[in-house]
């Protein structure tokens, strides 16, 4: 039976350290702030943007939040991200995805100023994590970092397997985890063989968006299995892109879906506005 990496309880401690940090960034006068965008009214995404809000409340980080009708358009919102972009107090911007229909989302991300981006999304902040220099790591990715490190397991000569290639988790990740020298493969809906080289693991990381793609047989006995996946089963229930239940008695770790690493991707989102407001200090 593997041991439960318990993402709520990591993504507390990584909070307690952040409030530490922004109360001394606030004796020295500065207060971090965020600028979350929320356009229309899907359920999910009002939910998120609530759990951000409450986490920055929490660390004393500053937010602002921007609630804008689904028939916003794509000018208004430029609009906006411009005037955010200028605002010497806005430290992070966050435009909550997806958007609605009508406007173009990687032309909208892709304007936010790259001092400010706390997601991690710009190809510049990628640019970054992939020649190794200073800039944002993605909230999603860096999250699933801190929750293997911090329950103990190195990456280092490790065989790490990323399950999905999206732009915000797979991608990033796959460089993270090779900036940590582990020794990284991509696998993928066009993958052959997918279970055979999922078996080589020793770090296996699915975010694919598939409920229970991941089964017993596609994972190495002692593997340390981190679930991104967000889907709900046919009751409702939230469930990730591995079968928990069959998988956690093969794995030596794994995270559970919710708890695992949706709390983290909250706790990295408020690090990097504490960095953000911190760099913008040195400048
Ligand atoms: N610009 C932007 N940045 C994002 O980082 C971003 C986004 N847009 N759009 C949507 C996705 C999704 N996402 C989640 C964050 C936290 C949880 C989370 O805390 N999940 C809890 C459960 C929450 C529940 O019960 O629904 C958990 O896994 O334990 C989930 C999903 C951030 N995203």
């Amino acid at each position: 039976m593997a041991v439960l990496i318990d993402g709520k309880a990591i993504s507390s401690e990584i909070k307690e350290e952040l409030k530490q940090e922004v109360a001394e960034l606030k004796a020295q006068g500065i207060t971090p702030c965020l600028a979350v965008i929320l356009v229309g009214d899907d359920s999910a995404s009002a939910i998120y943007v609530r759990n951000k809000k409450r986490a920055c409340e929490y660390i004393g980080i500053e937010s602002r939040s921007y609630e804008l009708p689904k028939e916003t358009t794509e000018q208004e919102l430029e609009k906006l991200v411009r005037e955010l972009n200028e605002d010497e107090t806005v430290d992070g911007i966050l435009v909550q995805l997806p958007l609605p229909e009508q406007i173009d989302e990687e032309k909208i991300t892709g304007m936010i100023s790259p001092k400010k981006d706390v997601d991690g999304f710009l190809p510049e902040s990628i640019g970054a994590l992939c020649i190794g220099s200073e800039g944002f790591r993605s909230c999603t990715p860096a999250g699933v970092l801190e929750l293997i490190k911090r329950s103990g397991y190195t990456i280092e000569g490790k065989e790490c397997v990323v399950v999905g290639r999206s732009n915000h988790v797979g991608k990033p990740m796959a460089l993270l985890l090779l900036e940590q020298n582990g020794t990284v493969t991509i696998v993928h809906s066009r993958t052959k063989n997918l279970s055979e080289i999922t078996r080589r693991a020793d770090i296996l990381v699915v975010a694919v968006g598939n409920p229970k793609l991941i089964q017993a047989d596609d994972v190495k006995e002692g593997a340390v299995v981190i679930d991104v996946g967000m889907n709900r089963d046919e009751n409702g229930k939230l469930c990730g892109d591995v079968d928990f239940e069959h998988v956690k008695e093969k794995a030596e770790a794994i995270t559970p879906v919710p708890g695992g690493v949706g709390p983290m991707t909250i706790a990295m989102l408020m690090n990097n506005c504490v960095e953000a407001a911190r760099k913008k200090r040195r400048e």
